[in-house]
């Protein structure tokens, strides 16, 4: 590449930001004369100024967040009207931009005309003559990758301007990981770029061995359909679902830097609103948690609050009093069973109905009595019963309103109960589930609370009364959205929906977003789930819940299954919830991994039997895999020094001989996880960090659980059989451990005790 086209498409790279320099002084010129607008008191004319002004604030930070590396791409194309281009080339970007009289100077990726530049190859151009990769540093230009597919061209072009195609993607992948996943959006591939594309209908499902770009094709597909459904998605929202808090920090900022900040990202132990679980059971017990003989379960529990009374009770009405016959009760909770309604609600009805008979019962008592009763007498009645202390004894102790969060801990901490809802368990069994009402909920118990709170419906502290008032005043709200859009002349910009979300009062003032990731029966427009294969039937079945229509993006590994409750096939574990109707994709790159440590990764886990899918790896490393032996016996150990830890130093010593600025994670057993922190930390001090924090630490301690997803410069690997043999699926564990290293990888294994 000569400097002179390095310095071309330097000054028309700078046409682009002057552009963006632009339009951002236009929106924060137009924000500040709606923040200056005077509105008077009226409350409606405030709120859709300030509803404007967020509007404006939202477009301003989505231009900042496009700044850094906003073009990667230019087409060379034969047949460009003025109108889209000049000199016949297009160029690619993160978002689109126009120019004063609207003629297109940078082209979403997303755009359907943008696909021939992942798509074309000198087999099939796709009508391209040319593409480029622009490789940016910040704003600045500082690598070209040409590939020219048109005969004339090439001949044109000379030796310097052939297939170079690689160069863009190898320098990608070879950079120093930080800690954060960053967007691929500049070399996604033609088999990833289909994927990303495909239809929002019905579940897809992306299986693909470790580093194969599984959780990246995901982020950029929800981009791509949040562009391409802007409308309903806008107003359904996005739903990300990750494994844990760790993996949700590590991709969190990818969706921002593609300009889409709209998405709620969820971990398992999150998907319940109020809880936030991060320790999840011991194996067997989130085994039996995860399974679907829970839902039967559940379901007793919540049948057991609806109790007809064994005897007849007494009741006292101002000093008159009522003996309750059991009938009474059973035929009252009979109706209230037959609207099929959830608990909390059908409560209502059930007491409508007894409250209907006691005044019946009563009012005959008292005719019998000789007091006349009219209809007048009986409303006063009615209030009467309803006021007294015995009634209301009588009718919770036969249908107790009841939150998840109630039941769920009650099922644990009462043993008789869970019995008496169980008969067939064994007493092991049980004994599994028991606890006390104090310990926290545990990821686990998270689609249990989901469950028993579908069967209880709205809890007792928020009445349905509101609800039509809250319906009312949301039409109300898009109507005036609609209006205000039609005044400001941002048709298109942004839709009413979300317009009216912004107007909302300050008590309710929340974006989709925040709505819907606070609110338990929200259905999302599409779902995202990452590292899949982890999931137990019960966590599908709160999934299914989010989004009844089933438009999904299922990514993960069965291979690399080493959660209690994962299943063993995608037909296994899907087939239940979508009932046969699920695509199934695959990818076979691996653009991680070196390829010498995919393929011992790989040989060990076919020894352990794992069903692996082989991947073929983009790159051969440049380090082989260490791998050392400690003796626990011998040496310092026998001054009492932590013979695995002192060598985990010494490892991350050496690596950073090689690199000093690279990212390191130890991936180690739970059961010496703490000594093993303790003892680097007090030998690197605050460059250590663990789990989640680990992320903005040169290096991490983790355990294999949580480095699932991620990925680093260098992994050291403490004590491997210990790591397999911790757990039932340890050996995916391992698997999972030994494939997140983008460059090297250290075993430190430990020498099996003399006989
Ligand atoms: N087309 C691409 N261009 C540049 N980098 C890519 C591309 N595809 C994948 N990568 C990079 O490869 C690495 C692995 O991707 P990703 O984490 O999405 O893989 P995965 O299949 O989800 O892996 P795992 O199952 O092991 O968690 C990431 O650093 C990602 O940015």
């Amino acid at each position: 590449m000569t400097d002179n086209e390095l310095d071309r498409e330097r000054a028309r790279v700078a046409r682009l930001y002057a552009r963006l320099d632009a339009l951002r002084a236009d929106e924060a010129r137009r924000l500040a004369t709606v923040r200056s607008q005077k509105v008077g008191g009226n409350h409606q004319m405030r709120s859709e100024r300030d509803a404007l002004a967020r509007m404006h604030e939202d477009r301003l930070l989505q231009l900042r967040e496009v700044d850094a590396r906003l073009v990667f791409g230019r087409l060379q194309l034969p047949h460009l009207s003025d109108e889209d281009a000049e000199a016949g080339f297009r160029y690619i970007g993160r978002i689109g931009l126009r120019d004063e009289d609207q003629r297109s100077l940078l082209l979403d990726w997303r755009a359907p005309q943008a696909s021939a530049f992942y798509q074309a190859t000198a087999a099939r151009p796709h009508g391209v003559l040319a593409r480029r990769h622009v490789t940016m540093r910040e704003r600045e230009v500082i690598r070209l990758d040409d590939e020219v597919f048109d005969a004339s061209l090439l001949a044109e072009a000379g030796a310097e301007h052939a297939v170079q195609g690689e160069g863009a993607l190898m320098a990608a992948l070879t950079v120093h990981r930080t800690g954060r996943m960053h967007d691929i959006v500049a070399t996604i591939q033609a088999e990833q770029d289909r994927i990303i594309r495909s239809d929002m209908r019905g579940a897809l499902v992306v299986q693909g061995g470790p580093g194969t770009g599984k959780t990246a094709v995901a982020l950029h597909r929800a981009a791509y359909l949040l562009y391409t459904h802007r409308e309903r998605l806008g107003s359904a929202g996005v739903l990300i679902v990750g494994p844990s808090g760790a993996f949700l920090r590590y991709i969190e900022t990818v969706l921002p830097s593609l300009g889409e900040t709209g998405v709620v990202l969820q971990s398992l132990g999150e998907l319940y609103p109020g809880v936030n679980a991060t320790d999840d059971d011991a194996a067997e017990v989130a085994s039996l948690k995860g399974s679907t003989q829970m839902v039967d379960v559940i379901a007793r529990a919540v049948k057991s609050r609806q109790r007809v009374p064994e005897q007849a009770q007494r009741l006292e009405v101002n000093g008159d009093v009522l003996i309750v016959d059991p009938a009474l009760i059973a035929r009252a909770i009979a109706r209230a069973q037959q609207s099929t309604k959830p608990h909390n609600e059908a409560r209502v009805i059930f007491v409508n109905h007894a409250l209907d008979a006691l005044v019946n019962q009563l009012a005959t008592q008292l005719r019998a009595g000789g007091y006349p009763v009219d209809d007048t007498d009986m409303s006063l009645l009615r209030e009467d019963v309803r006021a007294s202390h015995d009634a209301r004894v009588v009718l919770n102790t036969a249908w107790l309103p009841m939150t998840g969060e109630k039941l769920i801990q009650d099922l644990y901490a009462r043993p008789e109960w869970l019995a008496s809802l169980t008969p067939r368990w064994t007493p092991e069994k049980r004994a599994l589930l028991l606890r006390s009402r104090d310990e926290p909920f545990t990821v686990s118990d998270v689609p249990l609370l989901d469950e028993a709170a579908e069967l209880l419906g709205n809890p007792p502290a928020a009445p349905e009364a509101g609800q039509r008032e809250r319906d009312l005043q949301r039409a109300h709200d898009i109507e005036n959205a609609q209006n205000a859009i039609r005044n400001a002349g941002v048709e298109g910009m942004v839709s009413a929906e979300q317009l009216a979300d912004n107007f909302a009062e300050t008590t309710v003032r929340a974006t989709t977003a925040e709505r819907a990731g606070a609110d338990r029966t929200w259905t999302y427009g599409h779902v995202v789930v990452d590292e899949a294969q982890e999931l137990s039937p019960m966590q599908w079945r709160v999934l299914v819940r989010r989004s009844p229509m089933r438009s999904f993006t299922i990514v993960g590994d069965i291979a690399q299954a080493s959660s209690a409750g994962a299943s063993r096939s995608w037909r296994s574990a899907l087939d239940p919830f979508f009932r046969g109707r699920w695509d199934l994709e695959e990818l076979t790159v691996n653009y991680r991994t070196p390829a010498q440590i995919a393929r011992e990764a790989e040989r060990i886990a076919t020894e352990h039997g794992l069903p692996i899918t082989p991947t073929q790896s983009v790159r051969e490393g440049d380090w082989p895999i260490r791998e050392l032996t400690v003796d626990p016996t011998t040496g310092r150990a026998a001054e009492g020094v932590d013979a695995v830890a002192s060598a985990l130093a010494d490892a991350v010593r050496h690596d950073r001989g090689i690199d000093a600025s690279g990212t390191i994670a130890v991936i180690v057993p739970r059961a010496a996880r703490a000594s093993i922190l303790a003892h680097l930390t007090s030998d690197f001090g605050n460059e250590v960090g663990a789990g989640e924090l680990g992320l903005e630490r040169p290096i991490a301690v983790l355990s294999a659980h949580e480095s699932k997803g991620l990925e680093f410069d260098s992994v050291i690997l403490a004590d491997p059989d210990a790591l397999v043999a911790e757990s039932p699926r340890g050996d995916a564990a391992l698997y999972v451990a030994m494939t997140r290293p983008t460059q090297r990888l250290t075993m430190v294994k430990v020498a099996p005790p003399a006989s």
